[in-house]
């Protein structure tokens, strides 16, 4: 039997300029890993930063979601290269690298993710990131398939976006805009105008050079927004407040039927 590297199709269709619908999570849980790669999304956003997983937790989220039909995305806690390195060992292929703030940093967090020539990722040969040494093809073809997406979370990050998105090897720009919001002093208030004016911005900056966008959106609305605004990479939602949500609707809808008990 001959085994074959894996294949980034999520970096394929981003290069490809496709709009790819995802899903945020943050519950840290194979099963929902596993059963909402089966829903139908493109990309499910494993969140290391936020979420408690570390790169061990990692492992079986992807391959939970391995079982549907959803391309992982990892976004590590840090632009760390022990972080990243380790990440990528346990076979994320695409990484959302938190807190970019200048080229520099973006060139470190692509050095990073990438072996030599281009990059300082260490070796090994037996991780899930190889198929545990069985693809022969896995260092002919890692480096191509791997996927650098940088997070920009700050208006000093915004007034760089240009060298940030040509820096080679960055593949695509993700605008965070709860810590955006934060740092332009509008902690907890993304949608305020000020904020939601710098992400359409941001947008139109990166469709000028032809750099994909993306972002997280908590609500519908704010997804088609953004959509709208030319986001091509769109987390759609939550999976903590998707749970929530449904969660909650369900309990009122019996609460506020029992007797003696008035709605709202
Ligand atoms: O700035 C943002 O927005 C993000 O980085 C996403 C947040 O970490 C959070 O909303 C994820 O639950």
């Amino acid at each position: 039997m001959t085994v074959q590297a894996p294949k980034n199709s999520f970096k394929s269709r981003l290069l490809a300029g496709e709009v790819q619908l995802g899903l945020w999570m943050s519950l840290g849980s194979a099963a929902a890993a596993e059963a909402l790669s089966l829903v139908g999304y493109d990309w499910l956003l494993f969140d290391m930063e936020h979420a408690p997983v570390d790169p061990p937790q990692m492992q079986p989220l992807l391959q939970a979601a391995a079982a549907g039909v959803s391309q992982a995305v990892a976004r590590p806690p840090w632009n760390d290269p022990v972080l990243i390195k380790r990440t990528l060992d346990v076979g994320a292929q695409t990484l959302l690298v938190p807190f970019v703030q200048s080229a520099e940093e973006a060139a470190a967090a692509v050095r990073a993710a990438k072996y030599p020539p281009q990059g300082i990722r260490g070796v090994a040969g037996l991780t899930r990131a190889s198929r545990y040494g069985l693809a022969p093809d896995y260092f002919a073809t890692a480096n191509a398939q791997t996927c650098v997406l940088v997070q920009i979370e700050t208006p000093a990050a915004l007034s760089r976006i240009e060298e940030i998105a040509l820096t080679p090897g960055v593949d695509g720009v993700f605008i965070g805009p709860s810590d955006l919001g934060a740092s332009m002093g509008h902690l907890g208030r993304p949608g305020t105008a000020e904020v939601q004016d710098a992400i359409r911005g941001a947008a139109d900056t990166l469709r000028d050079l032809q750099k994909p966008a993306g972002i997280l959106a908590v609500s519908a609305e704010d997804a088609e927004r953004y959509l709208d605004w030319g986001y091509s990479f769109v987390a759609i939602g939550i999976d903590m407040s998707l749970l929530l949500r449904a969660a909650k609707a369900r309990l009122d809808h019996f609460t506020d039927a029992m007797p003696g008990n008035t709605p709202g």
